[in-house]
């Protein structure tokens, strides 16, 4: 359960540190830490914040989806996902591959998309199970925009350090528009004495979106550090977020911000025999913006593309359909072969792709 007591953390398991921020100095526009978001964003792509006075509503939504998740199945597939691209809903576990032979994933998880959130209690884009239209106003929807104002407000550092007219980040990120961005709650079973690679809760991914504001209490979630051949994990630290850059902001500074490689897998020692609960929210692109770098817009991302002649920053998609063409090759049903994982792959397996 979230909050229950929790073995700690091993220290004899490969660890990868990440640079630690402040979100309140970010705020406070202190240039020291500007620079160690801008040196984290663009080598691993992953950091802690701290700071970030999200704590009770975290918790709060780790109590919603502890309620969700309660539901009987047949309640929750109610209100599935489904195959067709659609994030938003319920993932059942075993409903996604984990690599190209089709290995199932571990985890269920229940997706809020933020135009939901913020219209409620109007319907934007689907409906979903009762625990979470109780908790929408009271939970939900503070999170929701506690998390993008966290994310607006580093899109914004962003957007400055890559020499971009003003509000250009935030003008793809329009909150009225519809867009993929949603909170995510993840539940793992607890997986004692599995075999890492056996059992892989989610699959080698990349993020799909702009940027992710990412809660956990046990370890599992690991990086493979550029350069690397190892997987190493991410310790989580009390009171402090992870963030990481997804493909979107990759593409659009022409690879200047870093969207990395990263997996769960079993919690490393006495923590296996716990179930694992994590909550993420994604900020991603409006849903008719094109996925390219924004050249035209910034003498720094165009330097950046003429370095990389051998990328390809032009993906010719939509956020939109970037989106669900990876959601909808990850699902199991709609597997045919290896080429099903190959075609839900982002900027992660395709380094001539972006
Ligand atoms: O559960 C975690 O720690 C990470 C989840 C994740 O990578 C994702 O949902 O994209
Ligand atoms: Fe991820």
């Amino acid at each position: 359960m979230p909050g229950a007591t929790l073995p700690p953390f091993p220290d004899n398991v490969p660890t990868h540190p990440l640079l630690v921020v402040d979100y309140q100095l970010l705020k406070e526009g202190q240039q020291q830490e500007i620079d160690t978001l801008w040196e984290a964003a663009t080598t691993l792509g992953f950091w802690y914040l701290k700071n970030h006075g999200a704590d009770q509503v975290v918790s709060d939504m780790f109590d919603m989806g502890a309620e969700t998740m309660d539901l009987p199945l047949e309640e929750k597939l109610k209100f599935e996902q489904g195959d067709d691209g659609q994030s938003s809903g319920y993932k059942k576990a075993g409903a996604c591959a984990t690599d190209e032979t089709g290995k199932l994933d571990a985890a269920e998880f229940i997706n809020v998309s933020k135009d939901d959130a913020l219209a409620y209690p109007r319907i934007a884009r689907r409906t979903y199970p009762q625990t979470v239209n109780a908790r929408m106003e009271s939970t939900i929807t503070p999170f929701v925009q506690k998390s993008l104002d966290v994310n607006y407000t580093i899109l914004k550092i962003f957007n400055d350090k890559l020499g971009l007219p003003e509000g250009t980040l935030s003008r793809l990120h329009d909150i009225n528009e519809f867009s993929g961005s949603e909170a995510r709650c993840i539940k793992t079973p607890p997986m004692p004495g599995k075999s890492l690679a056996d059992k892989a809760a989610l699959g080698a991914h990349t993020d799909f979106g702009s940027l992710s504001f990412l809660h956990n209490r046990l370890g599992g979630l690991q990086v493979l550090p550029p350069g690397h051949e190892r997987w190493l994990y991410v310790k989580p630290l009390p009171g402090h977020a992870i963030c990481n850059v997804g493909d979107a902001l990759t593409v659009f500074s022409g690879g200047i911000l870093q969207s990395n490689i990263h997996r769960v897998v079993a919690p490393p020692g006495d923590q296996s025999y716990h179930e694992r609960w994590s909550l993420v929210f994604f900020i991603r692109p409006g849903d008719s913006v094109v996925l390219r770098a924004l050249v035209e817009d910034s003498s720094v991302v165009a330097k950046s593309v003429a370095e990389k002649p051998d990328r390809n920053f032009e993906t010719g998609s939509t956020a939109a359909a970037w989106f669900a063409r990876r959601v909808k090759n990850q699902r199991i049903n709609n597997r045919t072969g290896p080429e099903t994982w190959r075609a839900s792959r982002g900027t992660e397996h395709k380094p001539a792709a972006a």
